[in-house]
């Protein structure tokens, strides 16, 4: 019987700006982003009943919570389309720390919701981007899958043109951190959005690009995790062109020329912190649908 799966790369903010916020508390956004090759996956196949498993370093902290998103994704999507949608066995294997602003959870919301398309045969034209952001602001993102920058509160989408792959550090002190209590402590919610994309050709360009602009959550998940400030300067001592944190943290990256660059930066942080999830891989231009580069 058929099994299908799908990868769900870490998202990586390259720089997040608060410029506002909505009357339901949802704050209003500028963030450019871009996708990992390093992420969970889900697999799904056909059952004669609904099945949910996990594994993988990161299952432990996930088996308690009930509510798993993968299911939801699972539940919303029949709800929407429950003529075809047919029992169905999902296994998570969860590779990316939980709470850490890489959008693990909307990674696999997203894969789940591709997977379970493809499983269940709707209509590659049935948009899904309406059910992802009922599922988190994130998803609709993780859903497109490529390079792009976002506004609103993350569901109004523009996807960049073609990119080069950019070696990329993770790293994070295992210090889960809450999305809605990092923007509770945000000082200012009106700050300055991103300026206009223009051109940008090489590492160097789009380093001088993106120094200028920032990540507001950083500032309130110091609060709440000031290791933030130790992982930044770490990436920088070991060579990244730009250390910054991600979503609302406490992952923080950092950029380097070039993917042997990135791993051995990895690796002496890894044998500096050897307590920190760490992880070097390259951001990708775009996707197939196993989830692999395209050259
Ligand atoms: C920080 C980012 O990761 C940047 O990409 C996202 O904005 C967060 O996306 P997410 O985790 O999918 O967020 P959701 O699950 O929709 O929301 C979690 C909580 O974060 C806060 N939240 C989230 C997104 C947003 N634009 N404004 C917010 O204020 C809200 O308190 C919300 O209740
Ligand atoms: N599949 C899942 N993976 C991770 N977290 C999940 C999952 N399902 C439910 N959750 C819950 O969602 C919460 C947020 O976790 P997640 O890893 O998505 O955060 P995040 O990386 O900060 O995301 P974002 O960058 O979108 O804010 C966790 O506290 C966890 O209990």
């Amino acid at each position: 019987m058929a099994r299908i799966a799908e990868f769900a790369p870490a998202k990586i903010n390259l720089c997040l700006h608060v410029t506002g916020q909505r009357e339901d508390g949802y704050h209003l956004l500028e963030t450019i982003v871009m996708f990992a090759d390093i992420g969970d996956r889900v697999h799904v196949e056909a059952a004669r009943e609904d099945r949910f498993s996990l594994s993988g370093p990161f299952a432990p902290e996930l088996d308690a919570a009930r509510d798993n998103i993968v299911v939801r994704a699972r539940d919303m999507l029949r709800d929407a389309f429950p003529d075809i949608a047919r029992p169905v066995s999902i296994h998570l294997e969860k590779n990316l720390p939980v709470a850490s602003g890489i959008g693990g959870g909307s990674a696999d919301a997203a894969a789940s919701l591709k997977a379970l398309r493809a499983l269940w045969r709707i209509p590659q034209n049935a948009d899904l981007a309406d059910l992802a952001l009922q599922l988190g602001a994130d998803v609709p993102m993780c859903l497109a899958g490529q390079p792009l920058v976002a506004r609103g509160i993350g569901e109004r989408i523009a996807l960049l043109p073609s990119v080069a792959p950019l070696p990329i550090v993770l790293a994070n002190p295992l210090t889960g951190v809450s999305t809605p209590e990092i923007f509770s402590r945000l000082a200012s919610k009106t700050n300055p959005g991103i300026p206009e994309i223009s051109s940008i050709s090489g590492f160097h360009q789009l380093i001088d690009f993106l120094k200028d602009l920032r990540n507001d959550l950083e500032l309130p998940a110091r609060t709440i995790a000031p290791e933030i400030d130790t992982i930044n300067r770490a990436l920088q001592d070991a060579g990244a062109a730009l250390a910054r944190m991600s979503g609302s943290g406490a992952t923080c990256f950092g950029l380097y020329p070039s993917l042997e660059d990135a791993q051995s930066a990895a690796s002496e942080l890894q044998r500096r912190f050897p307590r920190w999830y760490v992880a070097a891989g390259r951001c990708i231009g775009s996707q197939n649908a196993t989830g692999k580069a395209m050259q």
